[in-house]
């Protein structure tokens, strides 16, 4: 069995423990801090003193200075012998993770709320912030424009693997059934010339992610269609699906299948791109997500085996799968 990280070895040294956790906490405070003042962004621009960051971000400028040193403890910001704070190559890398970061703060908050949630039978996020995730993104459109970069993020990570180590058959329209800001679907696009794409999602969803495509070189190929996937979705020849059957039981699930199975053409595929959980379990990035999609979404992840109950009540067979031990890995399915 793999070692876990935080129950392993530091468990087994209070120092390290201590001293690891304690980064991680507050290194993820410090970080959403300066990225919600725009001092990341500024610094990003060029240098600047503390007392211009301080103005930026109305704070006082000893706490901040604090803050800053902590990171440059940490190599993310660093200081010329002027004074001035100026971006390292790591500043950009925090910037791109800006969304994951928000994300791992409300994932923190939430979990503070897991007991109750769990005895009034409802997801940490549905306690912690008082509607379900979706509900709460459409009706805070900065919170979710901030999941959707948090989603672009996750599916940079998952791209490289999808491309090398799994191709799909040939096909003329690709439809992308939740697709968030389209950058999968923008990827797919590039990679197969010549196609067309669907990006499928919630009214207020799509409402942020249509500038991102019109940005988009590729946007002439890409039509926007606002739906649920509970009632209806566009019809296309590829199907693509990541991070979505991890949101919903295993009932809600069936319904989105089914909605895409009344639709799909006989030689059609679904991809689908999920984590896929150890059999037994293992201190791996699935296991930790699938407590994330209860806290988040009232979820799961699922077990190769669970998935195929899924499909074979919904009129689909697994026909390929590529296992990607770090991660997403991807399942293709084709209607029976
Ligand atoms: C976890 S995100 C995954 C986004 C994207 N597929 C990715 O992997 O980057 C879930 C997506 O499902 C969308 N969604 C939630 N409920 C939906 C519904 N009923 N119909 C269509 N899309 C929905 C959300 O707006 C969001 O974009």
């Amino acid at each position: 069995m793999a070692e876990s990280i935080v129950f392993g070895d530091l468990l087994d040294d209070p120092d390290r423990l201590f001293t690891s956790l304690h980064t991680v906490l507050f290194g993820m405070g410090a970080a959403n801090l300066v990225l919600r003042a725009g001092i990341v962004e500024r610094l990003l621009a060029g240098p600047a003193t503390t007392e211009e960051l301080a103005a930026l971000g109305q704070v006082p400028q000893g706490e901040l200075a604090r803050v800053l040193d902590f990171l440059v403890g940490h190599a993310v910001l660093a200081r010329q012998d002027d004074g001035h704070w100026l971006a390292t190559p790591r500043t950009a890398r925090l910037f791109e993770a800006r969304g994951y970061l928000a994300n791992c703060e409300s994932s923190a908050l939430m979990n503070s709320a897991w007991l109750p949630a769990l005895r009034a039978g409802h997801s940490n996020f549905a306690e912690y912030f008082g509607q379900p995730v979706f509900a709460y993104f459409a009706a805070n459109p900065e919170r979710g424009a901030l999941f959707g970069e948090f989603m672009g993020w996750m599916t940079r990570r998952v791209i490289r693997f999808l491309f090398a180590s799994h191709r799909f058959q040939p096909f003329v329209t690709v439809a992308d059934i939740g697709g968030s800001m389209g950058d999968l679907l923008l990827a797919v696009l590039a990679e197969y010339p010549g196609t067309r794409g669907v990006l499928f999602d919630l009214p207020e969803t799509l409402a942020l992610a249509r500038p991102v495509i019109a940005a988009s070189p590729l946007a002439e190929r890409v039509d926007l269609v606002e739906g649920t996937f509970f009632e209806a979705v566009p019809v296309a020849d590829l199907y693509l699906m990541k991070q979505i059957l991890h949101d919903w039981t295993d009932e809600e699930c069936r319904t989105i299948l089914a909605t895409v199975r009344r639709v799909i053409p006989a030689r059609g595929r679904l991809v689908v791109i999920d984590h896929i959980l150890s059999d037994p379990p293992a201190p791996d990035e699935a296991q930790s997500t699938d407590l994330a999609m209860m806290a988040w979404a009232g979820g799961r992840e699922r077990k190769l085996a669970e998935f195929a109950a899924l499909f074979a009540a919904t009129g689909f067979a697994i026909e390929r799968v590529s296992r990607n031990p770090a991660g997403h890995s991807v399942i293709e399915v084709c209607p029976v």
